[in-house]
């Protein structure tokens, strides 16, 4: 029986253009200017030596963390310390109405009625968790940060290791057989089947993949737990 849902977020819960089209270039275009004036501060601080430690160059100066930034966003990576970077970043465009979370509208509605069934809800995506929180607190209509019982990011580990899924059944005390992970990328699913969870491969608009290994759906409204 499925104890707890664990939901991705870009191409899943939002689509991978209000991700890839508006979050990021936003964060891209105000990185370097970001780093230089808030270097300071010590939450920055601290994660511009996490920039360091992460870089294939430990020594880098100021310049070089930024083009090391600039370079990671270039190739998407999911580096740990850049995500947090754009987390603060993206607050600052919440906060000012520079733009609003993208969440699909089959999304609420079944995560609502999944809650009723008793069932838990997580995050885990590769945007930080204040990233998380602030698309879901900015969801078009309301804010829906109360559905979540918490939010995993990739302090946890990478979302491709299998490891992670099962710190994330150790966190939260479920079973892995108990619990349902939903993700747009097959790599992901295969490292959460790896630890015996449940598996659900959003497809969205892409077509269906011959031969894949776990079931495939369109939206959150084919989904039955
Ligand atoms: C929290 S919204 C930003 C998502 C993000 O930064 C990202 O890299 C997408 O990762 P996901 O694991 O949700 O596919
Ligand atoms: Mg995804």
């Amino acid at each position: 029986m499925i104890q707890a849902v664990i939901t991705d977020i870009e191409g899943t819960t939002t689509s991978l253009s209000f991700v890839k089209d508006v979050l990021f270039p936003y964060a891209r275009e105000r990185m370097a200017d970001f780093v230089r004036q808030r270097a300071e501060d010590p939450i920055v601080a601290s994660l511009l030596r996490e920039v360091q430690a992460a870089a294939p160059d430990k020594t880098l100066d100021q310049a070089g963390i930024i083009r090391q930034l600039l370079a990671w966003m270039d190739v998407d990576a999911k580096v740990t310390a850049l995500k947090s970077l754009q987390g603060l970043l993206w607050e600052a465009g919440y906060r000012r109405g520079d733009f609003t979370g993208h969440i699909y509208p089959d999304v609420e509605p079944n995560l609502r009625a999944w809650r009723k069934l008793g069932i838990s809800l997580y995050v885990f995506s590769s945007g930080s968790v204040q990233a998380q929180k602030l698309l879901f607190a900015h969801a078009p209509g309301c804010d829906l940060t109360s559905l979540f019982d918490g939010y995993f990011d990739t302090r946890i580990g990478s979302k491709r290791e299998p490891n992670s899924y099962q710190r994330i059944a150790d966190a939260i005390d479920v079973p892995s057989e108990d619990i349902l992970f939903l993700s747009d990328t097959e790599e992901e699913l295969d490292a959460a089947a790896a630890v015996g969870m449940n598996t659900i491969w959003l497809v969205r608009n892409e077509k269906l993949n011959p031969g894949a290994s776990h079931p495939q759906v369109p939206n959150f409204n084919s989904i039955r737990v």
